[in-house]
């Protein structure tokens, strides 16, 4: 019998449950029971599954408090935030609910009067997902929802540190009808899971969230039998300030950008770059603003920033932001910690560092904590230079009001999302995902459906004898 998972609250450092871990004999005959499912399940006419994805939403919906408490308790951010993740969440099941109904194929003239040419799309099987604990409930219908619009059957790998809010999900889907084999999870831990899902012969595409290591691991195991993969993984997001930008915008874009989960979303802008005849202004506005942020428990309503998930994310921040200083960086807010190791909590005031340069590791590693380092340039040829120097193309932002700027930066900055005076891009309606080491395809959007289905094509000869 496995150790069970222990699932702790990263605020207090209390135990909130212990959960059982799936042995691989189980894993197995989840995975054998996905790939049966998928013979009834992908007959199931779209409409139906569109409904039944429409009445998973709405089920969620009405236990939203109930998950958004679970989510903070398990992941620590605050419960405004939880509440946000959860409509955040049902917005992917209600856009795929629709899109469910619209896969098209088509069909193309053929090169004889005696053929005919159909083109359709069929959903690609069993779908094997492996989630990070940042964001437990949308992480998980980014990719569940697509995949049950498009026929396929689903089985998930939550984060350790977030089981509880996938397993709610999931049994609320059986709740309203989506078969127990359409859908499931198991828990355990991810090397081994992973392993059993890049080996197991039941399964044809892989769905990942996290890190950029894992990631390639995953695609490097996924090759022998040549599955599908959709990779979400690390990111090192620039956020440019130009000289024309209106700061208050800037500021309050960058503190949405930045914090959101205390600074730990694969989005958050890692890195500013500031022109420097604004620099001035544009720090003393956001170290006032970010200086009345309030740390704390997530289940406080008055909290903004929540703790650190775990030991390893906390000595991973402090280690950069001591890096930086070492090196001649300048704090202007923050570098503030509320820690106790015995009691299991790990608390990162939100930080500012100034005259930060590239020898610093914060400005290549990812940070994923509420720290953000400050960096000057001159000209914007400059800070578009800065600004790709990354293995990462995940999300860049921009603030200007000169439409030429604004265009060139968008055609220069090599990621897959870009906000231009926009701190929060994200959503159900658009294709998220990266360039480079940031991944490979797009969750989200009508291209969302599209890594979920098999494109085939029918050539019917001799059709005027
Ligand atoms: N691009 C995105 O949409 C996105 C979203 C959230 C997080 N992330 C990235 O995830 C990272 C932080 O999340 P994390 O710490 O949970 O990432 P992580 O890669 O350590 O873990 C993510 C998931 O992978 C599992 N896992 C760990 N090692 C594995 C292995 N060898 N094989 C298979 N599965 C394995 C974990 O159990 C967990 O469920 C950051 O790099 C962040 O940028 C990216
Ligand atoms: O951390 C990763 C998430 O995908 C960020 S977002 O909530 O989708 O912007």
């Amino acid at each position: 019998m496995s150790t069970p998972i222990k699932v702790h609250n990263p605020a207090t450092g209390e135990l909130l449950k212990e959960v059982k871990v799936h042995s691989n004999e189980e894993i197995k005959q989840a995975l054998e029971k996905g790939h049966l499912a998928f013979k009834k399940w992908s007959k199931v006419n779209a409409h139906t599954r569109s409904k039944l994805l429409k009445d998973w939403s709405r089920i969620i919906q009405k236990h939203k408090e109930e998950i958004a408490k679970v989510m903070t308790l398990e992941n620590g951010k605050p419960l405004k935030e939880s509440i946000g993740e959860v409509d955040y969440a049902t917005s992917y099941i209600d856009w795929y609910a629709e899109e469910a109904t619209r896969i098209y194929g088509r069909t193309i003239p053929a090169s004889s009067e005696s053929k005919r040419i159909i083109v359709s799309r069929q959903p690609i099987g069993l779908v094997a997902a492996i989630t990070p604990w940042n964001f437990p409930a949308a992480m998980m219908t980014r990719k569940a929802a697509p995949a049950l619009a498009a026929g396929c059957t689903f089985i998930i790998k939550p984060a350790e540190e977030t089981p509880l809010t996938t397993m709610r999900l999931i049994k609320l889907a059986h709740e309203v009808g989506i078969p127990q084999d359409a859908i499931q999870y198991v828990n355990g831990n991810g090397p081994e899971v992973g392993s059993l899902f890049t080996d197991s012969e039941h399964v044809r595409k892989i769905t990942f969230t996290g890190s950029t290591p894992v990631g390639k691991t995953l695609i490097r195991n996924s090759a022998d039998s040549i599955k599908h993969v959709t990779m979400e993984l690390g990111g090192h997001a620039p956020l440019i300030v130009a000289e024309d930008a209106d700061l208050d915008v800037a500021v309050t874009q960058t503190i949405l950008s930045k914090f959101r989960n205390a600074g730990q979303t694969c989005v958050c802008a890692n890195r500013v770059l500031v022109n420097e005849n604004i620099m001035d202004a544009f720090t003393e506005k956001l170290t006032k603003a970010v200086k009345a942020l309030t740390v704390g428990n997530g289940l406080d309503s008055a909290t903004d920033i929540g703790p650190i998930i775990n030991e390893k994310g906390y000595r991973k921040i402090v280690g950069q932001v001591k890096d930086a200083i070492d090196k001649g960086a300048e704090v202007l807010a923050g570098n503030e910690y509320d820690a106790n190791e015995e009691q299991g909590y790990y608390f990162v005031h939100p930080t500012i560092l100034k005259n930060v340069d590239e020898r610093m590791t914060i400005m290549e590693e990812e940070t994923f904590g509420p720290v953000l380092p400050i960096v000057s340039f001159k000209e914007i040829t400059e800070a578009v230079d800065i600004a790709n120097n990354t293995p990462y193309g995940l999300a860049a932002y921009f603030f200007t009001n000169d439409y030429k700027v604004g265009t060139y930066l968008y055609e220069h900055l090599n990621f897959g999302i870009i906000g231009w005076n926009d701190g929060a891009p994200s959503g159900a309606h658009v294709p998220f995902g990266g360039m480079k080491e940031s991944g490979i395809g797009r969750e989200g959007g009508s291209e969302g459906i599209d890594p979920y289905l098999e494109t085939k094509y029918l050539s019917i000869g001799n059709y005027d004898q």
